[in-house]
């Protein structure tokens, strides 16, 4: 079993810098099928999600050519328009393939919808939305099928949430239909923006509206192929943000947006810790005390989700009582036990964690869950001063590239193993 062994309590120094979004990467590479002619795409995350994806576009007979953080995407020749259920496949990042799919194709087959088990995750609004613009579904052993033999048409769609995955669906799904389609209550957040840069960069023609939940999708007949470079992954660089505070550190992130982390470096500020921020980089200090807050997760430009384990340990080294109300997913507390296991003081009651801090965290034997949870985990451990273990990396895998290194070279002192 493989688990990766932590000597904590040291602090950590240094720069970071921060590799191409998860999130984007998945839904630009799904465009990349509705472009016939090879594109180029960099600063592309070496992370055990996107490999995954791109040996299922191997797999549907796509041309993928790999290179160091690059990929060259051929989707000129036929490729089947199908997701099967393997357990490889089995990641979140492929729901962007149905949109790309049906816009394409005319049809799609997908199945084993996958990613972090942290809630039930519907797709309910995928579908509402792109039946809206004509396309048929039914549910066949599991597996969802899509056609819209006519085309399609523009429509106007209001979501119910402003929900990442249904955003860019419709989007990916209508760059070519008939006509307009208005999407409301469109999710908003960084990845959607690189979707859509990338897209007009290759041709489209969408429009967003000033705060970013209206996009409106005028169809075109054709893309052309182009290189782009995706966006920095805003919650690896809030995670090593975080890890600073929970280390008594001072770490730098270098090729990053600031402007994407605008409610974490708030929250960190309110915290107590130095944060200063220049065009490309954020450098978080500890400053000898840390404050309690309150963090509720919301749609971007809200507090994410995907940062809310790491902040939610980080407070429990805060000098007082904080609240992390989570209200994206329901099942994103599993980390809890864990850590009151390593010494915190937390109570979960419904939607909401309340925790008190506690001077220090002692190390244990601890067991990842899902990604974020992971990787806050492994944070807890480089924090509590002696020998951790924390079980079952490989969903750190799926989401942090080379995080190892990455941690050693501020000082930390972490080792993968297997017994
Ligand atoms: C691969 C990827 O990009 N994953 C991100 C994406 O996931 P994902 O696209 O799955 O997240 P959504 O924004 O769709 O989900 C947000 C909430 O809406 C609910 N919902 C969503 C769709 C739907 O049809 N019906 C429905 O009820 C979900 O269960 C969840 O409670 O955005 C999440 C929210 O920022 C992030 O945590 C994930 O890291
Ligand atoms: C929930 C996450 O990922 P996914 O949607 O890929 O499961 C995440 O990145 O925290």
């Amino acid at each position: 079993m493989e688990y990766l062994e932590v000597n904590g309590g040291k602090v950590l120094k240094g720069e970071v810098e921060i590799s191409g979004s998860k999130n984007a990467a998945f839904p630009v590479l799904s465009a990349c099928l509705l472009i016939e002619g090879k594109c180029h795409i960099n600063n592309i995350p070496n992370i055990l999600d996107v490999k995954k994806f791109l040996f299922q576009l191997k797999k549907i007979g796509v041309n993928v050519l790999e290179g160091d953080h690059e990929v060259e995407i051929d989707a000129t020749s036929s490729y089947k328009p199908e997701i099967p259920p393997e357990e490889t496949e089995n990641i979140r990042g492929t729901q962007t393939l149905l949109g790309a799919f049906i816009a394409k194709h005319r049809k799609a087959s997908i199945a084993g919808l996958g990613g972090c088990n942290i809630g039930k995750r519907p797709i309910d609004q995928h579908i509402k939305g792109l039946e809206s613009l004509g396309v048929e579904f039914n549910w066949d052993k599991g597996i969802l099928k899509a056609n819209s033999p006519k085309g399609l048409k523009g429509n106007k769609i209001f979501l119910d949430m402003p929900s990442v995955g249904a955003t860019e669906n419709i989007i990916l799904a209508s760059v070519f239909a008939e006509g307009d389609t208005i999407i409301e209550n469109a999710a908003r957040e960084p990845e959607i923006r690189d979707l859509i840069n990338f897209l007009k960069l290759a041709g489209a023609n969408i429009e967003v509206n000033g705060t970013g939940s209206t996009i409106i999708v005028h169809g075109v007949k054709k893309l052309r192929p182009i290189e782009y470079s995706i966006i920095p992954d805003r919650i690896e660089s809030a995670t090593y943000l975080i890890l600073s505070g929970l280390t008594k550190g001072k770490i730098k992130v270098k090729k990053t947006i600031p402007e994407h982390l605008e409610a974490v470096i708030m929250k960190l500020k309110e915290i107590g810790l130095d944060i200063s921020v220049k065009e490309n980089e954020i450098v978080a200090k500890y400053t000898g005390k840390m404050s309690p807050t309150t963090v509720k997760t919301l749609p971007y430009p809200g507090f994410p989700t995907d940062a809310q384990s790491q902040i939610l340990t980080l407070l429990t080294l805060a000098d007082g009582a904080s609240v992390v109300t989570e209200t994206v997913f329901e099942n994103r507390f599993r980390i809890v036990d864990d850590l009151i296991k390593m010494g915190a003081n937390i109570k979960v009651e419904g939607i909401s964690a309340f925790i008190t801090g506690v001077k220090e965290l002692k190390p244990s034997v601890v067991v990842a869950k899902d990604l974020r949870g992971g990787m806050s985990l492994l944070l807890a451990t480089l924090s509590a001063k002696g020998i951790s273990k924390v079980l079952d990396p490989i969903h750190i895998d799926r989401g942090y590239e080379n995080y190892i290194e990455k941690i050693q070279r501020l000082g930390g002192d972490v080792e993968r193993k297997n017994s």
